[in-house]
């Protein structure tokens, strides 16, 4: 058995009562969080972490990713979603290879240690090497192939054998740290036949869905044109959005992306079922997508999470940068500065996303996975520090981030990341980028 001691902790538990304690201490017990408490710790420990006043929280939630997107970080900038993907991003993504995702994905992980976040939710392709990257990297990844099925049955039928390939290869795997979803790409990429397949299936398997909706104005003035509905009633008619089963006793989780073009009935629908939306902000702004109802999605009772969507639209995988923009945002558009306060944005990033990631995780208390960072305040931009929480959103950035445990596992310590060597990793994924761009450039250049 090993036991580790974080002591003279600032905590933020993030529980129901969202308890916070000054000079507290945290054990943990192999993969579990045992004790969280002020006074005086007793017993023998391995190890212990002297946090010295730092702030002590459970990891970030980072729940909409495609981690091999890492490699085409500044490839195509400053494009509407729909140019950005079709004529720049997929003639890139169909040079990929299996060694490409790897090593993004290392690279991915790597930055995630680096700012905090100890689980994300990604949709992409070549998962096994994402699966490989996340054993290796120590972190919790909720994962799923990225179906997209282009309205052609064949095609859908090969998608879902490699969705359902992945569930059963790697679902539970490296001691629970990798969980796996449907992820049926989008409404306007696939019929809802299909979308349908993809939710049955996880009802089977037990699993969640993860999918894109309502990013774009465009997607939505699209399917009101071709099925006369928005795509969240269009997928309502084949119960995609349902979160418990048909007995009404098992349950799978539904994750849905952006939700940018929400209508105050989708708001209430998603309300009454349970889904959880991953919200995007820094995304939905750099590709001019617009701005996520937020507070009328809270005021409603959704389940709000954030997420950095892939490197190529963010441009970075940085949680503390999406609080703050997320934050901002809501403030800007309702023209109400109480919109978003820094505690609900804080609990987006946490306990929000952990829902759909790991429901034992998101929330420092006995008996849940020790998921925790070590917030470093010995710094200028943490002096003085009045709100522990205005402090996190408003102030600190990612490479505040000190010290990571995922799954009772030191991750980085003092800033040291032991998980990984970070040169191999860096020089690796570079190589992997300039070999797949100028494959791309190739291709893009034979095709005139
Ligand atoms: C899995 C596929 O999804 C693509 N993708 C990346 N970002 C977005 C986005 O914001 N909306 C829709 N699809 C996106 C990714 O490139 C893969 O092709
Ligand atoms: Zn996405």
């Amino acid at each position: 058995m090993s036991r580790i001691l974080i002591k003279n902790a600032h905590i933020l538990t993030m529980d129901d009562n969202r308890t916070e304690i000054q000079n507290g201490y945290v054990v943990i017990e192999n993969d579990l969080i045992t004790k969280v408490s002020d006074g005086n710790p007793s017993g023998f420990f391995d190890k212990t972490i002297d946090a010295e006043g730092n702030i002590v929280m459970p990891g970030l939630s980072n729940t909409h990713t495609h981690l091999g997107m890492t490699l085409l970080r500044g490839y195509a900038d400053d494009m509407v979603l729909s140019d950005w993907l079709q004529k720049e991003i997929w003639p890139a993504e169909a040079e990929l290879t299996a060694e490409d995702v790897y090593w993004g994905s290392m690279l991915g992980c790597l930055e995630m240690i680096r700012s905090g976040t100890t689980a994300f939710c990604d949709m992409y392709f070549f998962m096994d090497e994402t699966a490989k990257a996340v054993e290796k990297a120590g972190i919790r990844g909720c994962l799923s192939y990225g179906m997209i099925e282009l309205f052609d049955e064949e095609r859908g039928n090969s998608e879902l054998i490699k969705g359902e390939r992945l569930v059963k290869e790697w679902q539970g795997k490296a001691n629970g740290r990798i969980t796996t979803m449907y992820g049926p790409h989008a409404p306007n990429t696939c019929s809802k036949e299909f979308i349908a397949r993809a939710k049955k299936a996880a009802e089977r398997d037990g699993v969640g869905v993860h999918i894109h909706v309502l990013e774009t104005e465009d997607e939505l003035n699209t399917m009101k044109k071709n099925y006369g509905v928005c795509s969240v009633h269009h997928l309502d008619s084949v119960n995609f959005w349902n979160t418990k089963g048909d007995d009404l006793t098992a349950g799978v989780d539904v994750l849905a992306a952006h939700c940018v073009w929400m209508s105050d009935g989708d708001i209430k629908l998603f309300a009454e079922k349970g889904v959880t939306v991953s919200h995007n902000p820094i995304s939905n702004m750099k590709l001019s997508s617009g701005a996520a109802p937020i507070q009328k999605m809270l005021d409603a009772g959704v389940n709000v999470a954030l997420g950095t969507d892939g490197c190529a639209s963010n441009n970075n995988l940085n949680m503390f940068e999406e609080m703050k923009t997320a934050a901002l945002l809501q403030k800007l558009v309702t023209t109400d500065p109480e919109a978003l306060p820094a505690k609900a944005v804080v609990e987006m990033a946490t306990r929000n996303g952990a829902k759909v990631i790991d429901k034992k995780t998101g929330a420092l208390k006995a008996g849940n996975k020790a998921d925790l960072i070590v917030v470093d305040t010995k710094k200028a931009n943490a002096t003085p520090i009045f709100d522990a929480y205005s402090h996190l959103v408003y102030s600190a950035a990612g490479s505040d981030v000190k010290t990571m445990i995922v799954d009772g596992k030191i991750l980085m310590e003092d800033y040291l990341v032991l998980s990984m060597n970070e040169n191999e990793v860096i020089e690796k994924s570079k190589a992997c980028a300039i070999g797949l761009a100028k494959r791309a450039k190739d291709k893009k250049e034979a095709n005139g």
